[in-house]
Parts: C-alpha cells; structure tokens; sequence
C-alpha cells in the first residue's frame, strides 16, 4: 500500500471584497539577540472578518501581534491596519484598535465599573457619553450585575471579560486579542466566545490568536497557521477540513505503546488504497477514502501484528487532523524526523 500525503493547499481563501482590517506584507521581525521569531509573514483580513491565527508555542504570533498593533516595528516588509501604515501612522493605527495582550490589565482594587471608566479617561471618551458606554460594555460582556464589585473578587474568565470590555470603550474597528482564553475552564470559555462572537456580530474585525483549535473552528471566518515563523497555510475551517480527504477511523488499542507497530500493519495492509496513520494518545488515527470498507482487512492486519483493539469510531477530519497534517508535512522536510516517518512506513 503506498502512502500518500494529500497537502492542503496554502493561502487559497482570499478575505471578501471590500475594505481591508489588516495588510501585512512580508513581514519579518528579528530580535536584538538574533532570533528571527517572524519570517515573512503576509496576512490580508477583511473588514468584519472573524479571523483565527493559529500556531503552537513559540510559532510567533505574539511577536507577529505586536507588530500589527505597533508595539514592534517589522524588521523588514509593512503592515497597515485599517488603511493606515504602522510605521509611519501609529498614531492612527492606536485610535483604531483595541488589543488586549496576554497579561489581563485589569486593576484589581478598582471595581467593574470603574475599570471602564479609567480607560475612558485614557481614551479620550468625551465625559457626558461615558456612563451609556460603560453600561453598554459591561451588559456585552456579561457583568452588569457585579459592576459595584472589586475584580479582586472575580474569577479568572470574569477578568478577561473585564479587560475585553476596556479595549472596546473608544469603538474601534479592529480588536486584536492575544490568547484570551488560555488558562479558562470549559464554561469560563464559552462565555468568552459567546462575547467575542457578539463583538464581531457588531461589525467589529477580530483577530484572535489562540492555541485552540475548537476555539477557531466554532469561531473564525478563515485562520492563518504559523509555524516557525511562517505561515503554513490561510483558509475557512471548512475548507481545510475537507482538503484533508475522506474520513478518519480512530482506532483505541489496547496498549498505547504499540502505536509503532500498529502504524507499520497498516501501512504494510492492503487495507486502503491511500491512507496516512497519525498517533493519539490511546492509538491511531487513520485517514482515507471510503475508509470504512478497510476496516475488516485492517483488523485482520492488526491481528496478524498480535495488536489488540479495543474500539473504534469513524468520523469527519477535524482541524486538529488539518494541524496534525501540516505539522507533519513540515518534520518531513527536516531531516531526523523524515527519516522515523520513513521508519515507521517501512
Ligand atoms: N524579546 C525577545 N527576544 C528574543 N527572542 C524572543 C523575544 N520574544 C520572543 N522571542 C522568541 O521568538 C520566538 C517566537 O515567540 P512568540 O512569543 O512570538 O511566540 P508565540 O507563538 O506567541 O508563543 P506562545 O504561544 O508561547 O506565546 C520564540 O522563539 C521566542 O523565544
């Protein structure tokens, strides 16, 4: 059986006509020690797009962020955010934006409400319209019942709702949010995409960087990925998922260390016409073509290889199979790596 790698094509899906929130072009960054965290990156996001940028620690979206909101200046290429140029308009670029950094920067002996009224202070907002904007932003995000209360006494989602509400309180077009929900639990960060999905449903253009892949494919319009700096491929979730190819049968073995030789009964089967086996953490993860008429073969397969199954489960790629590809792609251009994989399909 021969191993095939469908690639999901890069950079396919284009922003909708009309304005543009962010260019960015060729964009490089490189720190004073020498460390190139940004190596050309081109992003183009639409006016009122929800757009996710996706990529593991060290990747290089917080470094790539800071350059789109003006906290760096690119080594190299340009960006320009709601038509005006980072460099040469910062000023301009700051009135237009919100972004909310990793670190929350709520000031936890204030209350709520009090928060919001110090940023419009900072901001400018003009002092007879403040208390509508500071009723309206607190009911956006869900926490006009403890406005009078201290953020001290709030949990760690109610904070980041706090501080998503602050970066909105001068209406800017474009927010730019830097892994807001890292660190929530489960309902913490539910209620956090329910608020950025109504910032959006505003009209407000998102860009969102998270490690979450269900937090992108719930939310976003299209994502980028980046890895190592560059980014790897920029579409919809939709299309990605369905540039994976076929369906994908997990497989749960009894014992998770024999993924290995689980991997080479496969590849060695006449199972599928074209297949490739990922690992999870309790097995396998195969994706192919009418994937369900391989399953007897395979398991007389992973019998004959004295590998017990204890499940499996057909289901539709996710955009972690779409992760799990292009990362994967990627080791294979790296030496060591290319050789295992090599290994492993022997
Ligand atoms: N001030 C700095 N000086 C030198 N190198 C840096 C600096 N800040 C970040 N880096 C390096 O640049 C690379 C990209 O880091 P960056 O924080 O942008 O990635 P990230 O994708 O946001 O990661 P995380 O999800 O962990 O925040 C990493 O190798 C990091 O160690």
């Amino acid at each position: 059986m021969q191993s095939t790698r469908p690639t999901v094509e890069a950079n396919s899906a284009e922003p909708p006509a009309g304005r543009l929130a962010i260019e960015a072009e060729n964009v490089h960054v490189t720190y004073a020690d020498g460390t190139e965290a940004v190596r050309g990156v081109d992003l183009t996001v639409g006016a009122g797009e929800f757009f996710g940028f996706l990529g593991p620690n060290g990747a290089g979206k917080t470094t790539t962020i800071k350059t789109l909101v003006t906290l760096l200046d690119p080594t190299r290429g340009s960006v320009r955010i709601d038509g005006y140029d980072t460099t040469d308009e910062s000023q301009a670029v700051r009135e237009s934006i919100g972004y909310m950094a990793q670190e929350t920067s709520v000031d936890e002996e204030l209350t709520a409400r009090e928060n919001v009224r110090y940023t419009c202070e900072v901001y400018g907002v003009p002092k007879g319209a403040r208390d509508d904007r500071i009723a309206e932003l607190l009911e956006l995000v869900g926490l006009d019942d403890v406005t009078d209360q201290r953020a001290e006494t709030f949990s760690g989602g109610m904070k980041k709702r706090l501080d998503a509400a602050t970066v909105l309180v001068h209406r800017p077009p474009v927010v730019f949010l830097d892994e807001p929900t890292t660190g929530l639990d489960p309902e913490a960060r539910l209620r956090f995409w329910e608020y950025l999905q109504s910032i959006n449903d505003r009209g407000t253009t998102v860009f969102l960087t998270t490690q979450y892949l269900e937090e992108v494919d719930r939310l976003c319009d299209r994502l980028a990925l980046l890895q190592d700096g560059e980014v790897v491929t920029t579409d919809t979730p939709a299309a990605l998922k369905s540039a994976v190819g076929g369906d994908v049968l997990d497989v749960t073995l009894v014992d998770a260390a024999d993924t290995e030789r689980a991997t080479r009964a496969v590849y060695r089967s006449d199972a599928f016409d074209a297949a490739t086996v990922e690992p999870t953490d309790d097995g396998l993860a195969i994706t192919a073509e009418n994937v369900r008429e391989g399953i007897n073969e395979l398991f007389r397969a992973l019998d004959a290889a004295g590998v017990a199954v204890t499940g499996f489960d057909v289901r539709s790629p996710t955009l972690d199979d779409v992760f799990l590809r292009l990362t994967d792609d990627e080791l294979e251009s790296d030496g060591d790596d290319a050789t295992r994989k090599l290994e492993v399909a022997r």
